[in-house]
């Protein structure tokens, strides 16, 4: 990407039954300053803009970088489906089809031949019913690149990061290790930095039991794991809060007292995230050595072929990738 190309990004469409197909559609036909390259399947993109009521032009990508994209023009890398997609119902013969996705988008951009990916959701389940291990793109993405990176989901208010992703609640306490806190919050720290300007970021920590622990009389893991790492850390001169009760890290006092928050199990932080801003979240994986953005919704299998989802988070996830390539550029 030079001063005078778009930034190129791939889009990877997610799973089939599912809205990303007609998400993508609709990014496509957008204004979107990105030169954007689908990776699915063609004709399920066909179908897709049309049960959104989008015109597009889509062509096979040469690989050339461009200056400019005319709305509704998109350049595809052709990832076949094994079985037609059935909108609302995932076909396990597809998982692979959706795993090729991510591997081609993952390769190229290791390769340097996008300056990013985009991801749409994928219907995990549907790729473990088709008996292949995966929990999910951060995990995927993290063994393609050989990289130790961490879970963001950024809305307009406030940044959450996770120090475990996609577990078992009852596999939570034993994960939370000393070094996995302190790898995790080396690699927040660093990205608040380097993608989102914050010098010196404060990162406000959540305890793992309720009321953090209430001192050692409601679980021990704040006083025998968290309060260390957070000593150890604040020594080095990090700016860290906490370990803070979960229950009332987020309420409106607090908001500005902290850049980000590590929280310690997915479903700790996420939910509140996603009630105040599921529209404009975006999924940002910290640590890969290219830049990963995502939507912050799922499949959504319920509205999949009818043309009613809102490519909100899409729309979001594609600009801060833009916004990241172009800093990256500038750097
Ligand atoms: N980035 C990803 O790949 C990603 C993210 C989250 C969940 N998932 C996966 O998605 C699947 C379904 O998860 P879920 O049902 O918990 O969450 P979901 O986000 O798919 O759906 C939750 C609710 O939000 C609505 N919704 C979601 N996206 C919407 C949109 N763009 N516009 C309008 N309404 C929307 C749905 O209709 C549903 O009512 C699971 O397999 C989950 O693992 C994937
Ligand atoms: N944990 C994410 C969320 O709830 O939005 C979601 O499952 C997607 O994760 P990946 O980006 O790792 O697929």
């Amino acid at each position: 990407m030079d001063a005078t190309t778009l930034p190129r990004l791939a889009v990877t469409a997610g799973e089939p039954a599912g809205v990303g197909p007609e998400l993508v559609a609709r990014l496509a036909a957008s204004d979107c300053a990105a030169d954007l390259v689908a990776i699915t399947d063609k004709a399920l993109l066909r179908r897709a803009a049309s049960a959104s009521g989008v015109v597009l032009d889509i062509v096979d990508d040469d690989g050339k970088r461009i200056a400019s994209r005319p709305p509704g023009r998109i350049r595809v890398r052709h990832v076949p489906l094994a079985v037609a997609e059935s909108p609302g119902h995932p076909d396990p013969r597809n998982a692979r089809h959706v795993l090729d996705m991510l591997a081609l988008a993952a390769d190229g951009c290791l390769a340097g031949e996008f300056d990013g990916v985009v991801t749409g959701p994928v219907q995990k389940s549907s790729i473990n019913d088709a008996g292949i291990p995966f929990s999910g793109h951060t995990e995927f993405f993290a063994e393609r690149a050989s990289a130790e990176v961490v879970m963001m989901l950024a809305g307009p208010r406030l940044r959450v990061t996770l120090a475990t992703t996609h577990l078992p609640l009852s596999a939570v306490p034993s994960a939370v290790t000393p070094a996995l806190l302190e790898r995790t919050l080396r690699i927040v720290r660093t990205a608040l930095a380097s993608l989102f300007g914050i010098p010196q970021p404060r990162i406000a920590v959540l305890g793992l039991n309720p009321h953090a622990g209430e001192g050692g009389h409601m679980g021990h893991e704040e006083i025998d794991t968290i309060v260390p790492v957070l000593e150890r850390l604040r020594a080095e001169g990090m700016e860290l809060l906490g370990p803070l009760p979960a229950d009332t890290a987020f309420v409106p006092a607090m908001r500005d007292r902290y850049d980000a928050v590590l929280a310690m199990y997915h479903d700790q932080a996420l939910p509140v995230l996603k009630s105040e801003a599921f529209d404009s979240t975006v999924n940002v994986t910290l640590g890969l050595p290219f830049i990963r953005t995502s939507v912050d919704h799922g499949t959504a299998l319920d509205r999949a072929g009818t043309g009613t989802a809102n490519p909100a988070s899409l729309f979001s996830a594609t600009h801060l990738a833009m916004d990241l390539a172009r800093q990256r550029r500038q750097s």
